[in-house]
């Protein structure tokens, strides 16, 4: 494939490339990442020994440079990247910056690893994005160097005209997915990372995306010195010639590490194998080490190994080593100052303030956040109240209203639900951040916390205020806002309970599932279905006393009832009262009668209140002790 006549594989021909570098991240520090002999295996299923998925790969990146993992499906590309960034098994042989190992933590502070999947929220716009993830990982720079951080990474980005653009949400549209994916990495690198390691950038994008992507990498590691590791798939002919280095890689074992533009004297020089013109070279050559779908398996297999050792006995390989073992020689041994990390640490108190102002701007521009819910639980209380209209103070009405109170109470805390896809969401951003090193489970607990409250509290209100008046429930203030206090207390649960759930299992219909069944189990057992004088001793013993809609029931039922009186039917013998009270003879049910039927008694609001908040709590520091032992 030759490269598209749009674009060049030059960066110097596009004049956009020209814009000035952000001088923060200008790397002096580092001069090289280097590996030796670098091995992985795993537990085989079918025998004892374990398999060998990564076979002594060794290699060295030096600063400016930018180096393509490659290889066919499995062939061990992510396993290397994720040992080369220490993010998860640790690596058997130190990984090693300017010839040193360092200590994880010191390593993290000067690496960022960019995903394969955009770790983006839709609502913010671009300017946003980089604005928050530098407050994140930098409280103690001026407001003014911020800006210019920000400004700088828009203009090495190419990302300037889209400054004010959203993301883009399910209802808007937002950027291209290029433009997401140059986000996504500044987004990373607004830290000043010496090393950047990037998980198949080009992932999903058309020729033209992905060449772009790779040649603003190319760029911000030639003008910044920085260290760039990149895994890749499948690139165009334009966007692998921008690669400096190649690494090609063919079931755990190497082929080739060296310039890219040596690949051609390597395969003909080495192996006799001359690179066809007029084919894409990475095409070409993943086709040489894929005996995937070769139709001799046995002869791809040995042209395979004749191949790998080949590169083995080779004089670049030779030369490689030497490079490497120079490196770890080479007296330039890295010593990490105040200067390098300081800026990478603000406080927990900073860090909370910066989700929940971000997490703000998310609820009130993505209506999935919040805007739904609301909507949903507004149009829910104008059937609810048109349902159960102005229902009088008569025996008739005492029914409906224990009806009302149950389905209400019961309902929302079902529909808590709709929050799942909003979380998730949340979760896979915090997932990312979290590996990243930008913060932990209590900034995220706590921050996930405040924000939430205030909206469910609108919630509380808005659907009170429709629904209490037009119901008819107790006509007093008092009752009216022990009734909004006791929906907040149920829909605080009610979330607690998703955000646990979710943590847990964070899958969309796993999720959405365990909410669902967790909110029926409550339902049946909160003393309504069955009241708790009948409620066989399994389930009041086990569940129904640590069911948070037990205590939503059981106050607005105590609300309603407790200081109200009903009148009785008028019949043609006198008078006919479906509950006997004490005010039976005046034809009227006292409100208490009913609630002895639960053996609800009033008093007691303030236990129930600290149970209540207990369960919330519980449900929080649940979620948070997930997110906390989750890697
Ligand atoms: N934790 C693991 N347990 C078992 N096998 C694993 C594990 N991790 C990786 N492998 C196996 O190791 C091999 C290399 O996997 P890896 O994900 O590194 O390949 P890859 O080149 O990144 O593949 P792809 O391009 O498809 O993402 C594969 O055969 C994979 O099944």
């Amino acid at each position: 494939m030759t490269p598209p006549s749009s674009f060049s594989s030059s960066p110097k021909m596009a004049p956009d490339l020209e814009a000035h570098s952000s001088s923060h991240l200008r790397n002096t520090t580092l001069k090289s990442l280097s590996w030796s002999s670098l091995s992985a295996s795993v537990p085989s299923p079918n025998s004892s020994q374990p398999k060998t998925i990564l076979t002594s790969s060794t290699g060295l990146v030096k600063a400016g440079e930018i180096l393509a993992i490659m290889g066919p499906s499995g062939s061990g590309k992510t396993t290397l990247l994720n040992l080369l960034s220490r993010r998860t098994t640790p690596s058997p042989t130190p990984i090693l910056l300017n010839g040193s190992p360092l200590p994880l933590q010191q390593f993290q502070s000067v690496t960022r690893f960019v995903e394969q999947t955009d770790s983006l929220i839709g609502a913010l716009t671009v300017r946003e994005t980089l604005h928050f993830a530098s407050r994140l990982s930098s409280a103690s720079i001026a407001k003014r160097e911020r800006r210019q951080r920000v400004e700088g990474l828009l203009e090495s980005f190419g990302l300037m005209e889209q400054r004010d653009v959203v993301v883009g949400t399910a209802t808007k549209k937002g950027l291209s997915g290029g433009q997401k994916r140059r986000l996504g990495v500044a987004k990373e690198v607004i830290t000043g990372p010496g090393v950047v390691f990037l998980d198949e950038p080009t992932s999903g994008l058309d020729a033209r995306g992905g060449w772009e992507v790779v040649r603003y990498l190319k760029r911000i590691a030639r003008e910044n010195n920085l260290i760039i590791v990149a895994s890749i798939h499948q690139p165009s002919t334009a966007t692998f010639n921008l690669f400096d280095k190649l690494l090609l890689l063919s079931e755990g074992k190497t082929h080739y590490f060296g310039p890219v533009e040596g690949l051609s004297e390597y395969y003909e020089g080495q192996m006799g194998m001359a690179l066809p013109w007029h084919v894409n070279p990475a095409e070409w050559l993943l086709e040489q080490v894929n005996i995937d779908y070769a139709e001799d398996k046995e002869l791809a297999r040995g042209r395979l190994e004749e191949m790998q050792l080949g590169w083995e006995r080779s004089e670049l390989k030779r030369r490689l080593d030497e490079d490497v073992a120079a490196a770890e020689k080479g007296g330039d041994k890295l010593v990490l100052g105040d200067d390098e990390t300081k800026e990478k640490n603000p406080g927990m108190a900073s860090v909370v303030m910066t989700l929940v102002h971000r997490s703000f701007i998310k609820s009130y521009r993505d209506v999935v956040a919040y805007g739904i819910r609301l909507a949903m639980y507004t149009g829910l209380a104008i059937m609810m109240g048109t349902v159960w209209l102005r229902l009088p103070a008569t025996q008739d009405s005492i029914i409906p209203f224990t009806n009302s109170i149950f389905y209400g109470s019961a309902f929302l805390s079902f529909m808590a639900v709709a929050y799942c896809p909003a979380y998730l969401e949340d979760y896979n951003q915090y997932t990312k951040e979290k590996r990243n090193g930008l913060y932990g489970a209590t900034a995220m607990t706590l921050s996930n916390f405040l924000v939430g409250t205030p909206y469910l509290f609108l919630i509380s209100v808005v659907f009170s205020v429709i629904s209490y008046w037009l119901s008819n429930f107790q006509p007093t203030a008092k009752a009216f806002f022990t009734w909004v206090f006791w929906l907040f207390l149920d829909l605080l649960a009610a979330e607690g309970l998703v955000v646990f759930m979710t943590s847990l299992f964070p899958s969309f219909v796993i999720s959405l599932a365990l909410v669902a069944f967790a909110n029926g189990l409550w339902m049946s057992v909160d003393g309504f279905m069955v009241p708790p004088g009948t409620l066989n001793v399994f389930w009041k013993y086990v569940f129904h006393y640590w069911d948070y809609q037990k205590y939503v029931f059981e106050n607005m039922m105590i609300n309603e009832f407790s200081e109200r009186v009903y009148s009785c039917a008028e019949t043609a013998d006198g008078c006919h009262c479906m509950w006997q009270t004490d005010l039976a003879d005046q034809c009227l049910i006292r409100g208490q009668g009913v609630l002895d039927q639960y053996g609800y008694k009033p008093g007691y609001m303030g236990k129930d209140v600290g149970i209540m908040t207990a369960i919330i709590v519980g449900y929080r520091i649940a979620g948070w002790l997930v997110l906390k032992l989750k890697k």
